[in-house]
């Protein structure tokens, strides 16, 4: 097969590739470039969706975080599996990531938290993420009740933390005209990369 792999297509592997894109996306996109849908399924296999930011890009790994008794990550826990989709509207391109995940290693998780403003690691402490809440006073409540706790320097909380994606498959869309739009599907083969276009 001829390769016509080009421009903005051309990459040694996918993870560059999908930094080359972020970063233009960083530059076109109006709010939050590295925003993806996560998809994990539950113990019936029903397929759930929803947005996380990506934080980074490291070792083959796609790395977000979340709250660890959260609907997600029960079902991250439990399945070990997950897809995740970037659509730059600006660009007209999406990105598609699937394969296993895992917890962060906590030391990373507390130094990524570490970094994040006081305000969202009080939020962090006062949010039970996915359980049912009574109204709004009863969250300011908690999160006044944990400044009260840990002042200026909470600790990361047992119950938050990172998830690292490793895909095996990615695919690159951009769109073309009348619908013939561009697709590379990259698949893990050993330590390398198989890389095929797809029909649009
Ligand atoms: C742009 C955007 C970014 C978000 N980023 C995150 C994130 O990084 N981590 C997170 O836990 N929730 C994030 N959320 C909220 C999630 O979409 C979701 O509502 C929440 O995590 C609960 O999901 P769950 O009940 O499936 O666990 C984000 C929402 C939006 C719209
Ligand atoms: C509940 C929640 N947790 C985590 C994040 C992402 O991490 P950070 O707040 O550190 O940017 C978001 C982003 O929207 C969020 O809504």
């Amino acid at each position: 097969m001829a390769d016509d792999r080009q421009g903005i297509f051309a990459a040694e592997d996918p993870f560059a590739l999908l930094r080359n894109w972020l970063e233009e996306a960083g530059r076109s996109e109006p709010n939050d470039p590295v925003a993806m849908a996560l998809a994990t399924v539950d113990a019936t296999g029903l397929p759930n969706v929803r947005t996380v930011l990506l934080k980074g890009i490291a070792d083959g790994g796609l790395t977000f975080y979340t709250n660890y008794q959260s609907r997600k990550a029960g079902e991250l826990d439990n399945s070990g599996k997950a897809a995740v989709l970037f659509h730059w509207k600006s660009l007209r391109r999406q990105v598609r990531a699937r394969g296993t995940v895992s917890r962060q290693d906590p030391a990373a998780s507390d130094a990524y938290f570490a970094s994040r403003d006081l305000g969202s690691r009080l939020g962090a402490w006062a949010s039970q993420q996915s359980r049912p809440l009574q109204d709004r006073a009863t969250l300011e409540a908690r999160v006044a009740e944990m400044a009260a706790r840990f002042g200026e320097n909470p600790p990361r909380p047992p119950h938050w933390g990172g998830y690292v994606l490793r895909p095996d498959c990615l695919e690159f869309w951009a769109d073309g005209a009348n619908r013939l739009h561009d697709r590379f599907e990259w698949v893990r083969d050993g330590d390398s990369w198989r890389v095929t276009r797809l029909n649009p």
